[in-house]
């Protein structure tokens, strides 16, 4: 039995009696987190010896035994896993930044602007005429262009028909990389229409046939998601059609309230970093986000029907993913970009017969890549003036083009010998773009030499990437026993906006920018008030209060300007979610561009959405960009981690963001509800060639806007009401005229003369006016009490109004009333004129006949 004990008072005097020692320690136990180890081991060791069968003692000592020690067990591996992080991350810093060095000094020697050739193989309908001009090798062209005369191409790297998309993208693999370390990137891919531009960088669904972006793309997350850094990515998609900037993410549409939709200018930033304002840039966290904006930008891409390609390209279209570190100071820049270009057919515009629009564009076109050429040539032999404002597509990639910043150009070619001309120009344009490297061919020696050189830093690059791995995983698994020694901790990203390096550098930049917008304000007052800036600048750049829009009576009237100006008055408005909703990083304004005509033209067949054309750009501001882009980048790191707390959807909300699932569903809406008023649908489907769907294929259009009787058919077409009667539908098909393989064989390339094509036309038209009518009657069939065509007219207003399918009917028929009134009244006028003259003849007013007969006449 355990003697009681008696434990004094503070004072000294005997206190409470205590049952037991063992009693006495327990209950001290219950201090055991402010006790020493020691103690507790030395406290446990009397506990044994007093009563080492009591019950209670045995589980107090279990006590001591799991809690005391194990704590303090745990506190020491604790410190002990926190060390070993500080030294992994600090060895982690030092291997990537050596590894970004060497990948660098890699990238340096194979240059920094390198061509690759690619040769796109034979198509099924073409062997029978396979015969090719050129020998390859690795890094050689060789062009018959004359009996006796062989012509060279050099290049970095030759891929022949055989080559498949993987030994492309092993090509292109350490350049994606490159942008991971904060470098400028822009990949090219340039030729003639249809020599496989598309192909190289889209490619085709199935895993072996992706092409570079999805590649690249995919590369880009995994690396990023396998280093312990975190990235914001954002997305966007624009084209460049006639020498303008259009957003392939954003569909114009009527329903936006204001007719038009952004338009996006080129602003340079006081670094000399290119910002496209209004574009908007769209944050993915994976693939399959990139994938499915991919899509969208896709379809309103402009293309159409030309003599040498029947889905032609008619503009660059450009994809930029921005890439922001969170907390990767070994990186070259915080902020960088990666461009992937699918430039627009460089074919000769003589070989495409092409006239009107089409020249226009061809034109465009070829200018824009006359401009580019000229760019990386001056790159190249590192003139003191580079041309970059030459042309749009170099204003936009003048931060990517030069300096640091690696380009890759895919220049591809076709195969056959009629193709002579188109291939000697491509292969032109890529030795000029190379043309240092050629005119200063190196000796054998120093070849072998750069070789050696280049593999050694391969393997250093891979072996260092190797390293890397191995310590993030490493570090990967201390911190998860970390975690699972101190209990869940609370998250770095929930306090990120406040404590993250990232975010005080992007304070003291905004602090740095309210300075020079000080600055400038002091710099203004000083200037002649032809030098001050304009409103709109003002605005731009902060220098103006915000002017709530009600204030204003009327937006600014534009001046007269050149037709190409562009006039840039901004009018801020508060966000408006119903007007324009987008997650997106950048301002968005409404706006008309001066030189284009974005409505879907009838004449020129070319595929585009709806951006409106004026004299002059009217700007309605909904997002602020200058604060949106600093403050905006602060927001949208902090969103990006909040995001991992679960906090993201409400923090979106509440600034009127929407994430990436609503913006698409919006823009697939409204994509939807224009094909609905506006493109050909609903005609029954056929296959292959004469597919028709909710999104008409250009060449769909093409056929249907390509002449008058097009015309006619196609503003007919937009009056079908939707068929929503799949029977009927098939049964139209049953009663058609032609049948749908008479109409889906494409006429084949080789019997693509203008007759053909216009015979080919005329039978698809006559098949569509035909579906149409019979459609029209399946439609009255599928619609039990119908009225006839009288009552139709009979209708009330209120009631047409109300039916969306019978309105546009009752439309046309109402103006075909019209016409044929009008036609009456001037024939009764003509007939009443000739009457009265004839009357005058004949009262003989001393005037000859024929003086009347002329006047009739
Ligand atoms: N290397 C290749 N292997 C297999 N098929 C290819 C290859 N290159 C191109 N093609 C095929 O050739 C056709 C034309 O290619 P693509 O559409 O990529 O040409 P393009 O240069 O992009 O034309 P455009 O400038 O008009 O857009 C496509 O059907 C494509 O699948």
């Amino acid at each position: 039995m355990a003697p009681a004990c008696i434990i004094p008072n503070m004072d000294g005097q005997s206190g409470e009696t205590m049952q037991s020692l063992p009693d006495t320690l327990s209950s001290l136990m219950g201090f055991n987190k402010y006790l020493t180890p020691s103690w507790i081991e030395s406290v446990s060791h009397i506990i044994k010896e007093l009563s080492p069968t009591e019950e209670k003692t045995k589980v107090m000592v279990q006590m001591t035994q799991n809690i005391g020690p194990d704590d303090a067990d745990s506190d020491t591996k604790v410190g002990k896993i926190q060390d070993e992080l500080v030294s992994l991350n600090a060895q982690l810093k030092q291997i990537t930044l050596q590894r970004r060095q060497s990948l660098n000094n890699y990238l340096d020697l194979k240059g920094n602007i390198r061509v690759f050739c690619r040769v796109r193989p034979f198509h099924h309908e073409e062997s029978y005429q396979s015969r090719t001009l050129f020998t390859l090798d690795e890094s050689n062209v060789f062009l018959k262009v004359a009996e006796t005369k062989i012509k060279q191409y050099k290049f970095d790297k030759v891929f022949n028909q055989c080559s498949t998309q993987g030994d492309v993208f092993a090509e292109v693999e350490p350049v994606i990389k490159s942008a991971l370390d904060g470098y400028n990137v822009c990949i090219f891919a340039y030729g003639q229409t249809g020599s496989g531009k598309t192909y190289t960088m889209e490619g085709k669904p199935t895993a072996t046939d992706l092409g570079v972006i999805p590649r690249g793309i995919q590369a880009l997350f995994d690396r990023a998601s396998e280093s312990n850094k975190r990235f914001l990515f954002t997305f966007s998609m624009l084209e460049i059609y006639m020498g303008n900037l259009r957003d392939l993410l954003v569909h114009g549409s009527k329903t936006h309230g204001f007719k038009k939709v952004p338009s996006l200018s080129i602003k340079t930033d006081p670094d000399g970093g290119i910002e496209i304002e209004n574009l908007v840039a769209v944050t993915v966290n994976s693939f399959q986000e990139v994938k499915r904006l991919y899509e969208v930008g896709s379809r309103l891409r402009s293309t159409a029907y030309t003599m040498a390609n029947s889905t032609s390209s008619r503009s660059h279209c450009l994809i930029r993913l921005s890439l922001t570190s969170f907390d990767a100071p070994e990186r070259n820049k915080a902020r960088n970009k990666l461009w992937m270009i699918d430039l627009g057919g460089s074919e000769r515009l003589v070989k495409t017969k092409a006239t009107g629009k089409r020249l226009k564009e061809g034109k465009a076109i070829n200018l824009s890549l006359s401009a580019l050429g000229d760019v990386i040539d001056a790159l190249q032999t590192k003139k003191t003036h580079v041309p970059y404002r030459n042309s749009k597509l170099t204003q936009v990639l003048r931060d990517s083009l030069g300096c640091d910043s690696k380009t890759l150009m895919l220049v591809h070619i076709r195969p056959n010998e009629n193709d002579l001309c188109e291939t000697v120009c491509t292969l032109g344009f890529a030795t000029r773009v190379r043309s240092v490297r050629l005119e200063n061919e190196e000796p054998p020696d120093e070849k072998a030499r750069k070789e050696h050189l280049l593999a050694e830093l391969e393997r250093e690059v891979s072996d260092l990437e190797q390293e890397c791995e191995d310590i993030t995983s490493k570090i990967k698994k201390l911190e998860e026993m970390l975690e699972h020694l101190k209990g869940p901790q609370p998250s770095v990203s929930t306090n990120f906006g406040v404590s993250h390096p990232l975010s005080e550098d992007l304070k003291a930049d905004m602090s740095k920018n309210t300075k020079n917008s000080k600055n400038r304000r002091e710099v203004s007052s000083r200037l002649p008030s032809f030098m001050k800036p304009t409103a709109s600048s003002q605005h731009r750049i902060g220098l103006t209060k915000h002017i709530p829009v009600s204030n204003r009576t009327k937006p600014p009237v534009a001046p007269k300007r050149r037709p190409s100006s562009v006039y840039a008055e901004s009018v801020r408005l508060p966000v408006n979610p119903t007007t324009w909703q987008s997650e997106c990083s950048s301002e968005c304004s409404i706006s008309m561009t001066s030189d284009m005509n974005w409505i879907p033209s009838v004449q020129d067949g070319t595929e585009c959405s709806q951006q409106d054309t004026s004299e002059y750009e009217t700007k309605q501001v909904i997002f602020s960009e200058h604060e949106k882009l600093l403050q905006g980048q602060l927001i949208s790191l902090a969103q990006c981690q909040l995001a991992e707390s679960g906090k993201m959807q409400n923090k979106t909300e509440e600034m009127g963001i929407v994430d990436i699932d609503s913006w698409i569903h919006q823009q697939i809406i409204e994509n939807a509800s224009i094909c609905q008023s506006e493109k050909v649908l609903d005609i029954p489907e056929v296959t292959g060639y004469g597919t028709y769907n909710c999104t008409a294929s250009p060449i769909q259009m093409e056929s249907i806007k390509g002449s008058k009787q097009a015309q006619d058919d196609y503003s007919n077409l937009k009056l079908q009401p939707p068929m929503q009667n799949v029977e009927g539908i098939k049964q139209a098909k049953a009663t058609n005229q032609f049948t749908s393989m008479e109409l889906c064989t494409p006429p084949s390339k080789e019997l693509c003369s203008n007759d053909k094509m216009k015979e080919h036309k005329n039978e698809r038209l006559a098949y569509h006016g035909n579906s149409r009518r019979s459609l029209q009657e399946e439609l009255d069939k599928c619609m039990p009490g119908q009225p006839d065509k009288e009552s139709f007219e009979k209708k009330s207003d209120k009631e047409s109004k109300t039916d969306p399918i019978i309105q546009p009917e009752i439309r046309l028929q109402d103006e075909e009333h019209y016409i044929d009134k009008s036609t009456k009244f001037f024939q009764a006028l003509r007939t009443a004129w000739v009457g009265t003259l004839l009357g005058l003849g004949t009262m003989s007013l001393g005037l000859e006949q024929d003086f009347f007969q002329s006047l009739t006449l």
